[in-house]
């Protein structure tokens, strides 16, 4: 008898994979703890408009991503980003333009993985705690205890240290998972009354507790918000700070960004922080996907590749492959 295939997260490597089985004419099952869909390219909905706390934008360097990317874009579902970039070190902010090509999601980065969603079946708000094997096939369990399945086989697409405890039935692939540690990274958002006097869009930045500061509202399809920045401390501070309460992060990452971007800055009318627990993945693996086909268990994620959304597509796409070779052969 066939059954779905369970996928856990709908991040863009959980849909890339689901998209690849459904296309191939296997019924999915999507899970995720959060409220939608989108994981580290999430949205966030707030008083001030929705706001890319996580991926700001992606680049694509690879070919397959590349078709993929073109289809999003005729879509509608992402346009291309021209900022005007800058970067500072030292404390000097100097322009930094460059050639690279940059996507978002619009008018949001979550349309993306909304749109890749589409009507496929999906469960949100749960937290799967357990993937264990019933009489012939995989069930899962979530944190109220509540049991799904069967399932034919499992496919795990949420950051590493998560996956590695899910996968934990199949002890050498959860051993491979385990390996890929995750970096933290605190993100806040700031807004103004007023637009700060920057010709700054996105700014990479260093010897500053900050690497990354955007214009929120500069991106296409979000001309309608007020001035909003987004601020991404790097992975050093965020571990130093890893447990400050978010007033504080706030409050210093606003004097960070006050002295590096070289404008008066007002106090914010609006604030808001949010921890990226498993942020970035430590160093670039070139994995794909891994799996123990024999066992019917997957998993998937930017930490299979490279920290960055397209690894992650990429890895998604790996394990749908695996995935049907398995079923094939
Ligand atoms: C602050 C920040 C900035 C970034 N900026 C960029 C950028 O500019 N460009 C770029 O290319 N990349 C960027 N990245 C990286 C990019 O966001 C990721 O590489 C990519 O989104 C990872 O996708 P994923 O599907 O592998 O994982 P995720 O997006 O993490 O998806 C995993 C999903 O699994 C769900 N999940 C986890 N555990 C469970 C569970 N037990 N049960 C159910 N669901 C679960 C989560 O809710 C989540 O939705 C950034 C990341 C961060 C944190
Ligand atoms: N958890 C995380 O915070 C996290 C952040 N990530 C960031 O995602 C972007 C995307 O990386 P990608 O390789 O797709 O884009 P870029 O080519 O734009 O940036 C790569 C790095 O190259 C440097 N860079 C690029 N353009 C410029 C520029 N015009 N001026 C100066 N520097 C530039 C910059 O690195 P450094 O700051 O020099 O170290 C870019 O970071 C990227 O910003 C990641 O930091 C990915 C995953 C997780």
């Amino acid at each position: 008898m066939t059954f779905p295939i369970a996928i856990i997260g709908t991040g863009i490597a959980g849909l890339s994979a689901a998209g690849a089985l459904h296309a191939a004419g296997l019924e999915v099952q999507l899970f995720d703890k959060g409220r939608g869909s989108g994981g580290r390219m999430a949205s966030k909905r707030t008083e001030v408009g929705a706001l890319d706390l996580g991926a700001q934008y992606f680049t694509c360097r690879d070919r397959r991503f590349a078709e993929a990317v073109q289809q999003w874009r005729d879509r509608g579902w992402i346009a291309e980003w021209q900022p005007s970039l800058y970067d500072s070190a030292n404390g000097t902010l100097r322009p930094s333009q460059d050639e690279q090509i940059r996507w978002i999601g619009t008018p949001r980065m979550s349309a993306l993985t909304r749109g890749l969603l589409g009507d496929m079946p999906v469960r949100f708000s749960c937290r799967i705690t357990e993937v264990f094997h019933g009489k012939q096939h995989w069930m899962l369990q979530d944190a109220d205890g509540k049991a799904y399945g069967p399932f034919n086989q499992v496919v795990v697409a949420t950051p590493s240290p998560e996956a590695a405890q899910l996968l934990a039935a199949a002890p050498k692939l959860a051993s491979s998972v385990a390996s890929v540690a995750m970096e933290p990274n605190w993100a806040v958002a700031l807004s103004f009354e007023q637009p700060l006097d920057t010709p700054v869009d996105g700014c990479f930045i260093q010897d500053s507790p900050l690497e990354w500061a955007s214009r929120n509202h500069g991106k296409p399809g979000r001309a309608s918000q007020p001035d909003t920045w987004v601020l991404q401390a790097n992975s050093r501070w965020t571990r130093q700070y890893l447990d400050l309460v978010k007033d504080q992060v706030i409050e210093q990452l606003y004097g960070a960004f006050a002295e590096m971007i070289g404008c008066t800055v007002p106090e914010p009318v609006f604030g808001l922080a949010h921890r990226w627990l498993y942020g970035r993945p430590v160093g670039n693996h070139g994995w794909g996907a891994l799996a123990d086909s024999s066992l019917g268990l997957y998993a998937c994620g930017d930490w299979c590749l490279s920290g960055r959304v397209e690894g992650a597509w990429l890895s998604g796409q790996a394990v749908a492959r695996k995935l049907l070779q398995h079923r094939a052969s």
